[in-house]
């Protein structure tokens, strides 16, 4: 069996309203951001070769496929019209199988990955599938809050998904406009890449890896009883917000922070339950605003109102930083909108919902100062496209050798670099599901 290389992508996410209640079972808010993570397969020379490359993190691993207990494993798996069944939570079986094979790997962030990609690799791959390598690279900053582990996950879900031959071919281009109601293969990619964020960090609301997969923008709500699915309501008009993102480059990790809103929840359960059912409430006056049929001057001032809400209850749980509310100072001070954290908090993104009025003199100076405390501001739009691939056919022969090429993947310096090869410049050849 011989596998040509091919390239998987798919975008970050941006949540507007309602980080963390989402993992309570409360809606939230999010929509797909431009900037995405891509990951290149190729065959590698030694057939029982298995290649990890996550040069974003510092990450290259690589086992012998032969090492892997294939075996064993599947006496974990059930499978259903011949593909394999998510479980509600991450096998312990397979897990503890799978640390034996990953014994050799130190530092707990790489840890984490390598488990992400193995556990998704040998559930959904199988040992006749020829060795091959894996190189991941992201135009998203990593553990900021805009889904980076998301994104991942759903690249390594898809593009194992494919090598296991459990989802058809992507067909759709960019400019297609698809409304299918039921989509097998990407509700398998979701599912799937929902057990990778489960590596990630315990107890995921799904929301992330959801708008990775499918793109644009969505109500989501996790349903709090055990195989129920997830509520995913598409927003088709989803209103035009102009919007700066801000990095506040002070890294953290979404799995820690979650963890400390589950300790608020359990020290102070009824403070901490009224805090959360705030932000449903605040979720429904969002999503009724957002798909009033005129979207004007007031639906834009209560939009921006709820985000002031919105983050004060983070605050209330305990999830900001020093830096983001240094954020929400400058942002004010020049009344340029309305400022919350986004994502997990704890440091990573902000967001500001820029006023109409203010002029663009005003904002620049608010970028200005936003730069000088060593933030990085982003210019992204909303919205985009979910998981998307890139075969061999897709790509005119003489340029192939390059765009599938490990070594010019390997290369590229920055998010710039990838973006122009990757996107700017081949854009119509991608395929979506
Ligand atoms: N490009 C990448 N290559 C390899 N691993 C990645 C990459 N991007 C993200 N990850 C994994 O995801 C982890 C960061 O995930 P985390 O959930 O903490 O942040 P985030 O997803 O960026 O933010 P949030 O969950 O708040 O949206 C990294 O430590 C790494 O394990
Ligand atoms: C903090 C959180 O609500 C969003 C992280 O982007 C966690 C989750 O929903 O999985
Ligand atoms: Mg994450």
């Amino acid at each position: 069996m011989s596998v040509s290389p091919f390239l998987v992508s798919a975008p970050g996410k941006v949540i507007i309203y309602g980080e963390h209640s989402a993992v309570y079972g409360k809606p939230a808010i999010a929509a797909a951001l431009s900037l995405r993570a891509y990951l290149l397969v190729t065959p590698c020379e030694d057939v029982n070769d298995i290649r990890l490359d996550f040069p974003d993190i510092g990450l290259s691993h690589s086992w012998n496929k032969e090492n892997i207990p294939w075996e064993d494993i599947r006496k974990f798996v059930t499978f259903k019209d011949e593909k394999p069944v998510v479980t509600e939570e991450l096998v312990p079986e397979i897990v503890d199988l799978l640390s034996t094979v990953l014994a050799d790997v130190e530092s707990k962030l790489h840890y984490t990955a390598c488990l992400c990609f193995l556990y998704l690799y040998a559930n959904l791959s199988n040992k006749d599938v020829p060795g091959m390598r894996f190189i991941v690279k992201s135009t998203l900053p990593i553990g900021a809050g805009l889904g980076s582990s998301a994104c991942t996950a759903v690249c390594l879900a898809s593009a194992l998904a494919r090598l296991g031959k459990h989802v058809s071919a992507a067909c759709h281009t960019s400019t297609e406009k698809v409304y299918k109601k039921e989509n097998s293969d990407l509700d398998f990619i979701d599912s799937w890449s929902l057990m990778g964020e489960k590596c990630f960090h315990g107890n995921p609301s799904g929301i992330d890896n959801a708008v990775a997969t499918y793109g644009g923008a969505v109500m989501f709500q996790r349903t709090t009883i055990p195989s129920k699915p997830s509520v995913r309501t598409t927003m088709r008009n989803f209103p035009p917000i102009k919007l700066i993102l801000i990095n506040t480059k002070v890294p953290r990790s979404t799995a820690a922070l979650v963890g400390n809103v589950a300790q608020v929840n359990r020290t102070y359960p009824k403070c901490a339950g009224s805090i959360l059912d705030a932000m449903e409430h605040l979720v429904f006056e969002a999503y009724q605003i957002m798909i009033r049929p005129s979207f004007g001057k007031e639906e834009k001032d209560q939009l921006r109102e709820l985000v002031n809400i919105n983050h004060g209850l983070l605050v209330a749980l305990g999830v900001s930083h020093p830096a983001l509310e240094k954020i929400k100072i400058i942002g004010d001070t020049h009344g340029i909108g309305s400022t919350k954290l986004t994502g997990a908090g704890g440091g990573g993104c902000a967001i500001s919902l820029v006023h109409d009025d203010v002029e663009e003199e005003v904002i620049q100076k608010a970028i200005k100062e936003f730069e000088n405390e060593g933030y990085e501001t982003f210019e992204t739009s909303l919205g985009g496209k979910g998981v998307g691939s890139l075969s061999l056919e897709d790509v005119d022969k003489d340029k192939r050798d390059t765009v599938f090429s490990a070594e010019v993947f390997s290369s590229y310096k920055d998010r710039d670099e990838v973006e122009k090869a990757l996107k700017s410049d081949i854009y119509e050849s991608w395929r979506f599901w």
